[in-house]
């Protein structure tokens, strides 16, 4: 059940898997292991619940659960070199569901070409987009979008699920831009094809988001596979357990006569002073943690780089350089164009009645604005192949059919930390750069469990990440430079209207922030490899008891907004797990 309170735990402490973090990932494990009613599951999660959260629900009051809310853990990124030395918020999920409660919902799985990339990469063909894609029906249902629509020639039918567990649906909110992208593709279509759907492993083009939405709903890992699972009687969900670190229980001695630690034990508590609870797992830990939690937890436990451990006083139990390190992440590049007659979202933005009518329109029949995601269409694109930076920069996305950068077109202003401005109406079609080739870290800024890592992505600090974006940036002006928008927009706003290198490279780094999509910092390599930090089927290597599951074992960043590859992953490492347990 949902449990408030450590005294509700099992008298003994013990279950057979305790899963770190009720996110993405950690609830798909808890479900799909609590299907098998002699596996006792536990799931620890530091923040609170997501029940009667009305922007936890309201598709598009999604964007106001982050940042500097109850329901974020309140991260800020150090200063970035490549963007004029700023720091801005780093937004994390902090409440049942994680990042899937508090996301903006657009749901896809990548290219075929991020998956085959990485079977080819571990050594495993397990992870090949062939052999992953049947997780997709498990774990994938697509329902009618909110506004009953037909949806025929937006989206393929055999790509997708029908019977899973999480609720997928087209825009279900006609907006008037919608006709002018898709003409756009008309128009345009050797730069800007139609992709008539991403959801196959086939990125490459601009066609209608998918998003994790249903019945005008948003459709977390908490409204879906938790709340099965909770149903059942084997799982128990403890909130406001805030685990602080593994601890050792042992030595395992493997064959060839290594011994590894292992972690079958770890101890969380409510708060900074407040009482320490241990708890044991019989089979496994599973960490679930997040992109920077997860590291974090390791760090704690004296699992990481000895010389970063050292430097905040934590004896060293496993050296692993690699712990933290290779933080990527997808940059968010708003451009924003001002746009003519009043058909935008801005005014809902500026007039609380108007807010107000569409959130009862919402609380009626969950139809209209609210009901939906944040963009109706949306496509992946590469630079062209003879891109000058390829003369030195090789190649970074994961294959020939993979893209470099993203278009995302916003019926609304959107430029995170800038307000609003008090008139006129604007569009943003964002480029996020898709394939950057720029890596960082997450590190302890002290032996404090409840204080913040540093978070330090570099973004924009190679050659190709900058070129990119500003090839990104012309591209976008193109887009909107078709005949498809005469008489709508109206003019590039403020450093948009940049043309020379070095002005849309000063006003890429002014403008430029996350979309929310760190991975890799506790990433999938070979077994046997001597960089990484988990083996292809997810355990921590050099040591016993202990795998991870969530964005943060991703090594190269997916060609998706990163849920849907998250529960794929999740999908595949319960579906490896429960067969261990034969
Ligand atoms: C604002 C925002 C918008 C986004 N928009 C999209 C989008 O539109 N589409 C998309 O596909 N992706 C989007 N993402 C990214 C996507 O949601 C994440 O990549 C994905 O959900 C991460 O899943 P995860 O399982 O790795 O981690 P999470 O879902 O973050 O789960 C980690 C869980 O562990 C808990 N936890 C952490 N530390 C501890 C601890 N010490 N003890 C106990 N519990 C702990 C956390 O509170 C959290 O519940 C967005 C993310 C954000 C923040």
């Amino acid at each position: 059940g949902l449990l408030t309170d450590p005294s509700q735990l099992r008298k003994d402490l013990t279950y057979d898997y305790i899963v770190v973090g009720a996110g993405t990932a950690g609830n798909v494990i808890a479900n799909r292991l609590s299907t098998k009613p002699n596996i006792k599951v536990l799931v620890l999660e530091a923040g609170v619940s997501d029940q009667g959260v009305l922007a936890a629900q309201v598709p598009f009051l999604g964007p106001t659960l982050t940042p500097g809310t109850p329901f974020d853990w309140n991260y800020t990124v150090a200063a970035q070199t490549g963007l004029n030395s700023r720091s801005f918020p780093y937004p994390r999920g902090k409440l049942l569901g994680g990042c899937s409660s508090v996301n903006y919902m657009v749901h896809q799985f990548g290219s075929s070409e991020d998956y085959d990339k990485l079977a080819r990469d571990t050594g495993d063909s397990s992870w090949s987009w062939n052999k992953i894609r049947k997780f997709i029906h498990v774990h994938e249902k697509i329902v009618p979008p909110a506004d009953n629509h037909r949806t025929e020639g937006e989206f393929i039918p055999e790509n997708h699920g029908t019977k899973g567990t999480l609720s997928v649906s087209l825009p279900g909110n006609a907006q008037g831009i919608d006709k002018r992208v898709i003409d756009t593709t008309k128009e345009l279509s050797a730069e800007f094809p139609f992709n008539p759907d991403m959801g196959g492993g086939d990125v490459l083009g601009i066609g209608w988001t998918q998003n994790s939405i249903g019945g005008g709903e948003r459709s977390s890992s908490s409204t879906t596979y938790l709340a099965e699972a909770v149903k059942r009687g084997n799982v128990d969900v403890l909130i406001s357990a805030h685990v602080t670190k593994l601890v050792q229980t042992g030595t395992t001695k493997l064959p060839r006569g290594y011994t590894v630690p292992a972690f079958r034990a770890l101890q969380f508590s409510k708060g900074p002073g407040a009482p320490v609870t241990t708890v044991r797992a019989k089979k496994e830990i599973i960490l679930s943690a997040g992109a920077i939690n997860t590291p974090q937890i390791l760090l704690l436990s004296g699992i990481g780089p000895r010389q970063d451990l050292q430097a905040v006083g934590i004896p060293v139990i496993l050296d692993n350089p690699s712990v933290g390190k290779n933080l990527s992440d997808h940059i968010l590049l708003p451009n924003i164009f001002q746009v003519k007659g009043s058909e935008s979202f801005d005014q809902i933005f500026r007039v609380p009645a108007k807010a107000n009518a569409a959130l009862e329109q919402w609380v009626n029949n969950r139809t209209g604005v609210m009901a939906n995601g944040v963009t109706n269409n949306l496509g992946f694109l590469r630079l062209p192949n003879d891109a000058p930076i390829f003369k030195t920069t090789k190649d970074p996305a994961t294959g020939p059919k993979a893209s470099h950068w993203e278009i995302i077109a916003l019926n609304f202003w959107l430029n995170p930390g800038v307000p609003l401005p008090p008139a006129g109406s604007f569009i943003t079609f964002i480029s996020a750069l898709i394939s950057p080739t720029s890596r960082g870290f997450v590190k302890l800024s002290s032996s404090d469990p409840f204080e913040a890592p540093i978070i330090d992505p570099k973004m924009l600090t190679t050659e190709f990440d900058v070129f990119a974006l500003r090839e990104a940036v012309r591209a976008v002006k193109r887009f909107a430079g078709a005949n498809a928008w005469k008489g709508y927009i109206d003019r590039p706003f403020g450093g948009l209207a940049s043309t020379s290198d070095a002005d849309i490279d000063a006003y890429v780094r002014v403008q430029s922030t996350t979309v929310f999509h760190p991975v890799g910092t506790a990433s999938m390599t070979a077994k046997g490899k001597s960089w990484g930090v988990v083996d292809p089927d997810l355990k921590l290597k050099g040591a016993e008891g202990v795998r991870i599951v969530d964005a943060s074992v991703w090594p190269t960043i997916p060609n998706a907004h990163t849920q849907g590859p998250v529960y794929l992953i999740a999908e595949k490492a319960a579906a490896t797990i429960l067969e261990s347990c034969h």
